[in-house]
């Protein structure tokens, strides 16, 4: 069978890409029955996630399931364990383990993914906990640790399009970015309005300008934009727009040039940073490998 994703177009030819994978050891398979401990820790818009432990160790896992893996989404899920191996040597990417299997109760035969484990959860949660202990040495490590996994997806041809503070995880204030391409490519063949509206504050604005006659893809730049709101999300601690409705208003402001106000004492360096980067304009943010660089002399 070829790995090539375009020829995986339904759940059995997932279910058999995977078996092929194992089988030629190109994946790691783990029996669900030694995993113990497992509890769940989240869901999103596509499935749960579960902490476990895996037999005879202390170690934790991630246990990623999916509530519905139809034909839309299966050649998505192939990608992502495709995207995720080429970017596993990357210390702020979570690593990808392997593959579990488990029965739904019409006892049809479901793979979940098994990957590492970030403690301390959500960026957006950590901001949340460590916010009054967190320097300006610290905020300035996180922001680096992720513009740099951000850099490495982008070197690799990899544009994330989905990042948002719920998407980036925390395993021992190192930053493990999470989730690339997945959500973006199931969201493209689902209808989950609620969902996109929540995460309007991430999204590059030009991508909502309905009057283009072109429709406009997400792009690296547009990982850039959502780089920048992150930015000011680890200066200020808030998830930005807090307390206003993520609507039409919201997207309408953003695109008229709406955004959140600096937190007093950043740095001023720190601000043009992350300021160049939610440009309205693509053409004027800085590519990602550049928002690197300026970290770097402001560090
Ligand atoms: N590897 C992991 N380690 C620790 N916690 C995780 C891990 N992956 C996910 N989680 C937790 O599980 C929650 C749900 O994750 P999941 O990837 O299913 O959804 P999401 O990213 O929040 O939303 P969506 O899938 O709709 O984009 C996350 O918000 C996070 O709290």
């Amino acid at each position: 069978m070829s790995y090539n994703t375009e020829l995986v177009s339904n759940l059995n030819d997932w279910n058999k890409w995977i078996e092929e994978a194992i089988s030629k050891k190109l994946i790691k398979y783990y029996e669900y029955d030694q995993f113990y401990n497992i509890q769940e820790i989240g869901s999103g818009g596509f499935g749960k996630v579960c902490r476990a432990n895996w037999k005879n160790s202390h170690k934790r896992y991630a246990i990623k399931s999916f509530f519905n893996i139809n034909d839309a989404t299966v050649k998505a899920l192939v990608r992502e364990i495709q995207l995720q191996r080429e970017v596993d040597f990357h210390d702020n990417v979570i690593h990808f383990y392997g593959v579990t299997t488990s029965f739904k109760e019409n006892q049809i035969k479901e793979y979940s993914l098994v990957l590492e484990y970030a403690e301390n959860g959500t960026l957006r949660k950590y901001l949340k906990e460590n916010f009054e202990n967190l320097t300006w040495d610290k905020k300035y490590n996180l922001a680096f640790q992720l513009v740099y996994a951000v850099s490495c997806l982008h070197d690799e041809g990899i544009v994330h399009r989905d990042l948002h503070s719920n998407n980036v995880l925390v395993h021992q204030n190192t930053i493990k970015l999470a989730d690339f391409g997945l959500s973006k490519r199931i969201e493209e063949t689902s209808n989950s309005h609620s969902r996109t509206f929540g995460l309007i504050p991430y999204t590059d604005p030009k991508s909502f300008n309905s009057s283009t006659t072109e429709l406009y893809l997400l792009n690296k730049k547009s990982d850039v934009y959502s780089i920048g709101v992150l930015l000011w999300e680890i200066s200020s601690g808030q998830p930005p727009f807090q307390g206003r409705p993520h609507d039409v208003g919201l997207a309408l402001g953003i695109l008229q040039g709406l955004r959140e106000t600096p937190i007093p004492n950043t740095s001023i360096d720190y601000i043009k940073i992350y300021t160049d980067c939610w440009n309205i304009e693509p053409d004027n943010r800085p590519t990602i490998n550049q928002v690197v660089d300026e970290l770097k002399q402001d560090f």
